[in-house]
């Protein structure tokens, strides 16, 4: 199912040459934070190239239901923000849909302020763990009454009168770290995060350019963030880069399909988000980065992608998981057409994702044909070279976004059609997908 509606099952055919250019949408990430710090800031904050993907637009349901006001003008989203502590209590149960960082986010914004909110999702979203959000803002005095095993529905109670807090964060997650850092907000004094490894830093940078005094060092306890407390966040304009996630797909589909060359411009190519791009180079894609430049505190770059039918599998190291974590199953589908084995160690994580992501891709790419190992935390696909994948087979997408969009992409270059029980879950991060890919000269169509 997809999450609002009947399943739509999709086809993606042989296809080729893609060619032109990829306006992939605004990142998800940098848009959830625009919105949820542009209610916590006093005054009004403007947004362009906000993703209005199904799981931003929730965010900013949510946003309302806590007190700001959010209405898009043209191409502009206006965001007049309650300040810090100012949220109101909801009237209504806050519904993430699908999104793993709306929920965990908004939990962490409200979990410092003394209201109560219910919070619930899609049949994925209600599966996954939540603990690693409220055992932190338990540490700051919120509680949380969910379902067990710390599961969506959540009722969230905020402290009334908040501790300050230090905390060393147990998975590496951008989203953890992020939620404790929003309920610092409304705390006194410093919060302290520690991470042992570094993950996706633009809760910080976006803290930094709405006002608040932070700053991270590397130490020997690892990458250490520290909050002032109870700052007046000022409003910004803020322009959101293009996802390097999404142009995660057009790039690889142009890859492994004959005759590609596609642009793909203007992608945020943060440190923190780059690693499939380093990794797709390492196997020895015809991938190039133009233009290399600066936009609203974050690098970018504009991407140009290449049929490239001589990769060679390759060792994915472990300490780039968090900066690719979202790419690792387009990435399983590249190492298909690469020739011998791509090993991907050090991506527990990716169990706790929309789905299993790493059961759900070994499963169909077997069916499709490929060897893939697996272990708890780290996989192993044998490239079978362009030219040798057969494909043929109906994969279940298990509400996931990430798993529909790679096994269409992997339709473009078997040597029989691929197909997903239900394309609906595109719509979350990368509505424009389908059409997008067409535009390339991409044959898909609805089943
Ligand atoms: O903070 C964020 O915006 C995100 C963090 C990552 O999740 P984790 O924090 O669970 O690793 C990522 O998978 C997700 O798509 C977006
Ligand atoms: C994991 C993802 O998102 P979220 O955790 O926000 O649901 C994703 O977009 O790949």
């Amino acid at each position: 199912m997809s999450s609002h509606g009947a399943p739509i099952p999709m086809t993606a055919h042989k296809s080729g040459p893609l060619q032109g250019q990829a306006d992939v949408p605004g990142d998800k990430s940098i848009s959830h934070r625009s919105l949820i710090l542009g209610a916590l800031a006093v005054g009004e904050t403007k947004v362009t190239g906000l993703l209005e993907g199904q799981d931003v637009l929730d965010t900013a349901k949510a946003m309302q239901a806590f007190g700001a006001e959010i209405e898009k003008i043209d191409d502009t989203w206006h965001v007049h923000g309650v300040g810090v502590g100012g949220f109101a209590e909801p009237s209504q149960v806050i519904d993430c849909g699908n999104s793993g960082t709306g929920v965990r986010l908004i939990m962490g914004a409200m979990a410092t302020s003394p209201i109560a909110a219910t919070f619930t999702g899609d049949a994925s979203l209600n599966k996954r763990p939540m603990a690693r959000v409220t055992d932190p803002l338990a540490l700051f005095g919120a509680r949380s009454y969910g379902r067990s095993g710390g599961r969506l529905p959540m009722t969230i109670v905020g402290a009334s009168d908040p501790l300050s807090v230090r905390y060393t964060t147990p998975v590496p997650s951008a989203q953890v770290k992020s939620a404790v850092l929003l309920a610092g907000l409304n705390a006194p004094g410093e919060t302290v995060v520690i991470e042992r490894e570094a993950t996706r830093d633009h809760s910080e940078r976006m803290l930094a350019g709405f006002g608040a005094t932070i700053a991270t060092e590397d130490t020997a306890e690892g990458h250490v963030i520290t909050l002032q407390g109870q700052p007046e966040l000022r409003p910004q304009t803020i322009i959101v880069p293009r996802d390097p996630s999404s142009a995660a797909f057009p790039v690889c589909a142009a890859l492994i399909t004959e005759g590609s060359d596609v642009l793909v411009p203007n992608i945020g190519l943060n440190p923190t988000r780059a690693g499939l791009f380093y990794t797709l180079q390492d196997m020895g894609a015809d991938l190039t980065f133009e233009n290399m430049r600066e936009e609203g505190g974050e690098p970018v770059a504009d991407l140009r992608a290449k049929f490239s039918p001589d990769m060679q599998g390759i060792e994915v190291p472990a300490e780039r998981a968090a900066s690719m974590i979202d790419e690792y199953p387009i990435l399983s589908v590249v190492a298909a057409f690469a020739a011998g084995k791509t090993h991907m160690p050090g991506v527990k994580e990716l169990r706790v994702k929309e789905s299993d992501r790493i059961d759900a891709m070994a499963t169909g790419l077997r069916a499709a044909g490929l060897q893939v190992d697996e272990g708890e935390d780290w996989w192993t696909v044998h490239g079978l070279g362009f030219g040798n994948v057969p494909g043929g087979v109906t994969a279940k997408s298990h509400l996931d976004h990430r798993i529909a969009m790679s096994f269409l992409i992997l339709g473009f270059a078997s040597n029989a059609s691929v197909s997903v029980d239900d394309g609906g879950p595109i719509a979350t991060s990368f509505p424009i997908f389908e059409s997008l890919m067409s535009g390339l000269g991409a044959r898909i169509d609805r089943t």
